[in-house]
């Protein structure tokens, strides 16, 4: 498991400087198109180059059973965990309609649910295990099954061929671990990070913080054993996230990070390898209760919020033209020069 420590890559902050410098010459007052301009230099420094592109996004669901769900933390039985999984190789599922729309090579893995699904085109079904164990009464993931969810993660993004790397998660009961998760990395209580997932009732939310405090308590989480929190509190397909996410900041490949969950993965990613961080960006604030607040404790800034709260890579596939118009305006737009437009110099 040595890899997930090995060097991330680092973007160019010569490109992203000449990015910066041509942005001040397009025909706008400076700093006019706000986060645009921004997101047109972080892919020049990706890149490596003055004109980045946006063409190959892949995406990539990673599904399994909660333990966990078994205590009654969401809305919805775990049936539906496996019951997406077929909806999203069937091209039903909200994640499977924006993948197609923005041409992403699209694909699902399953890590494994409680009860084994069918084989289907664009599934990887992988199966580690039947589920991950409830981290109220044990540890969620024993070393070697988080060894193997990191790998499926790492081995997904060897595989890829992209210039935009966008998770999605689908598992019953996976927002009472992102919020352990969360509440462990960053020593906070269950209070300030515990949401109504699928949409539980206030009962029920009371009972979802209860679990997290205990849990909290019994695993004996702290900030500085990432890899600890993960196995103790985690699930195999946010594990999966996390390998896949340190993988693509060793490869230079840029993340654009989902909600919740992909969030909760991107934290812990960041505490094993602090390296990943420069490839990190926010596509949306979920409407989770804790999400904004743990993008701002990360110095995320979301680009949009949608009141979105599905997960399934969903909110960063829909800020994908964002940043598509991002990159034409940085490269297609006239310079003051070109145009021969008054740049506004004053004279003395
Ligand atoms: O990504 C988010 O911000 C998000 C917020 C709330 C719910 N979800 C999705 O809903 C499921 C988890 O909700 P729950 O209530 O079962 O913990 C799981 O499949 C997630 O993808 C996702
Ligand atoms: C229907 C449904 C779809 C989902 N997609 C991600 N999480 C989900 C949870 C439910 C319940």
């Amino acid at each position: 498991m040595n890899w997930i420590e090995a060097p991330c890559a680092a973007p160019s902050a010569r490109h992203r400087d000449a990015a910066l410098a041509h942005q001040g010459q397009l025909t706008k007052p400076p700093g006019s198109l706000g986060r645009l301009e921004q997101v047109a230099v972080d892919f020049a420094g990706w890149q490596s180059t003055a004109q980045p592109v946006l063409e190959r996004i892949a995406v990539r669901v990673f599904a399994a059973d909660h333990g966990i769900s078994r205590q009654g933390v969401s809305a919805f039985p775990a049936e539906v965990t496996a019951q997406m999984i077929a909806n999203f190789c069937r091209g039903g599922a909200a994640i499977s309609v924006l993948s197609r729309d923005m041409g992403a090579d699209f694909a699902v893995v399953n890590l494994g649910t409680f009860e084994p699904v069918s084989d289907a085109p664009g599934l990887h079904n992988l199966q580690l295990a039947p589920g991950s164990g409830d981290f109220s009464s044990g540890p969620a993931l024993n070393e070697a099954l988080l060894e193997a969810c990191l790998e499926a993660g790492r081995s997904q993004v060897d595989a890829l061929d992209c210039e935009l790397f966008i998770a999605g998660d689908m598992g019953i009961g996976n927002t009472t671990s992102a919020a352990a998760l969360c509440a462990a990395q960053l020593a906070w209580d269950a209070q300030a990070v515990t949401g109504r997932g699928t949409g539980i009732d206030t009962a029920t939310l009371q009972h979802k913080r209860q679990l997290i405090d205990t849990a909290l308590a019994r695993h004996r989480a702290r900030p500085d054993n990432p890899l600890r929190n993960l196995r103790c509190l985690g699930g195999l397909e946010i594990a999966a996230i996390c390998g896949a996410y340190l993988r693509c900041a060793q490869r230079g490949i840029p993340i654009l990070v989902d909600g919740f969950i992909a969030t909760a993965a991107a934290l812990v990613a960041a505490a094993i390898n602090p390296g990943l961080r420069p490839w990190l960006l926010a596509a949306h604030c979920s409407d989770e209760n804790a999400h904004a607040r743990v993008l701002a404790a990360m110095h995320l800034r979301p680009l949009l919020d949608l009141g979105m709260r599905l997960g399934e890579g969903s909110g960063a596939a829909v800020a994908v033209p964002l940043l598509r118009s991002a990159l034409a305006l940085h490269r297609d737009m006239a310079t003051f020069v070109q145009a021969e437009v008054n740049a506004g110099a004053t004279p003395e």
